[in-house]
């Protein structure tokens, strides 16, 4: 794409443009693709935030759609020369049908891959998951681990189900034919646990730690290891390998590269509060307060709560079993695949990622108080 951006202007599509990644994608775009003639935001639920984008030299087209319909996707992703795929149900609190998460997750990633052959699109990179590896249904630990580490990737949840399906489709797709007779190229991006501006769980936490009277209990062991990246770097990396595909097609195509920076690796809890602590709440506990056992009997609880109370509201607390299971499993990558393949470095230092988080978070205090 190099050498062909320079006479020619690009359009890119970003699906679920208005999301908690999508929305950092969208603004990497704007910041630091400079090729870039028109960028299509695609998304079932579109932001007002994207008004403010409209004032710049890039033309911004808000398409509101949804990828479960082959037709809207097809309309949106004609004469882009990149689709940047984030659409996606991320839940694993029990919210979407195990049917509806397939649909989105797994038919939604199926009508992209469609519509570049159909329209002759040749770029497309996917916003997969660590969840593709694991935790698996054992609770094997991923210790510092990378794309080419043996791990049995056993998923049972319909959520990392969706996303392994997903990516195989992708990465099965790099190489056809599409209009006009070129091959497509196809990679997918595997972030581990994204924190950063805009995270909906950690409000959610902070939220809990508040009506907790500033506390939050461990309930996971210090020493279980999660992995997590800056949304600005899993941004950043978006906009990298999508700048890179052409000119390296050979190498990247049908690749899958894990997202990392410079994040410590920490247990779930510990790591939130990092960002948690400087608004004032506080871990109580060196170790987790209640037994696993105990844990998972109210994890279960809350399952069957779930279940019984569907018919009359939601209720989705973000203890389940599959919650537990996942936060008390080691899962940390240790890789440099990215940059040795596209020369990706982290745009955002941990302390200018945990800065900008905490500034968030204040932020977001202070407007709710
Ligand atoms: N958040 C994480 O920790 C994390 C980690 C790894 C991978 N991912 C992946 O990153 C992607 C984005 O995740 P996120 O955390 O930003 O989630 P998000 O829910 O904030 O964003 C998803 C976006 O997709 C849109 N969307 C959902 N269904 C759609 C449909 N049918 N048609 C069109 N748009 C639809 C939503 O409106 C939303 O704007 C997902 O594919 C997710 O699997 C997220
Ligand atoms: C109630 C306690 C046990 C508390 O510690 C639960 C935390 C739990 C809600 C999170 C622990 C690990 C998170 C997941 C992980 O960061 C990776 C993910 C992959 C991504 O594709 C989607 C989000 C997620 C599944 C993420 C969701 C929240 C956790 C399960």
């Amino acid at each position: 794409m190099a050498d062909s951006v320079q006479a020619q202007k690009l359009v890119y599509l970003v699906t679920g443009g208005c999301g908690f990644l999508g929305e950092h994608v969208v603004r990497m775009l704007l910041q630091r693709e400079p090729r870039l003639h028109e960028l299509r935001i695609f998304d079932l639920h579109l932001g007002s935030w994207l008004e403010e984008l409209k004032t710049g030299t890039v033309q911004v087209t808000a398409i509101q759609g949804d990828v479960t319909q082959a037709h809207e996707v097809a309309a949106a992703t004609a004469g882009a020369h990149v689709v940047i795929h984030t659409a996606g149900l991320v839940d694993v609190f029990g919210r979407a049908s195990p049917k509806t998460i397939h649909e989105v997750n797994v038919q939604g990633t199926q009508n992209v891959i469609e519509a570049c052959v159909q329209t002759g699109t040749r770029f497309l990179v996917y916003t997969s998951s660590m969840e593709v590896v694991g935790p698996n249904i054992k609770g094997h630990p991923f210790y510092r681990g990378n794309e080419d580490t043996p791990y049995e990737a056993v998923h049972r949840h319909p959520y990392p189900c969706s996303k392994a399906l997903a990516e195989q489709l992708v990465l099965e797709a790099n190489g056809r034919e599409v209009r006009g007779g070129l091959p497509l190229v196809t990679c997918a991006l595997r972030p581990t646990g994204i924190y950063g501006e805009g995270h909906q769980i950690m409000r959610d936490i902070y939220h809990q730690g508040l009506r907790l009277g500033g506390r939050l209990f461990r309930a996971i062991p210090a020493s279980v290891e999660h992995g997590r990246v800056y949304v600005g770097n899993v941004a950043w990396m978006h906009v990298l390998v999508a700048r890179e595909l052409e000119q390296r097609a050979a190498l990247m195509g049908g690749q899958v590269y894990f997202c990392y920076d410079k994040s410590p690796y920490k247990s779930y809890e510990d790591f939130n509060m990092e960002f948690l602590r400087p608004c004032g709440l506080r871990l109580v506990g060196t170790r987790p307060l209640l037994p696993y056992w105990l844990l998972m009997l109210l994890a279960v609880l809350n399952a069957l709560l779930q279940w019984l109370l569907r018919p009359l509201l939601l209720y989705a607390p973000l203890l389940n079993p599959y919650t537990l299971a996942v936060a008390n499993t080691t899962f940390t990558v240790s890789t440099n695949k990215a940059q040795r393949h596209f020369g990706y470095e982290p745009l955002f230092s941990w302390e200018e990622s945990r800065t900008r988080t905490i500034r968030w978070m204040q932020a977001k205090d202070s407007s709710a108080q």
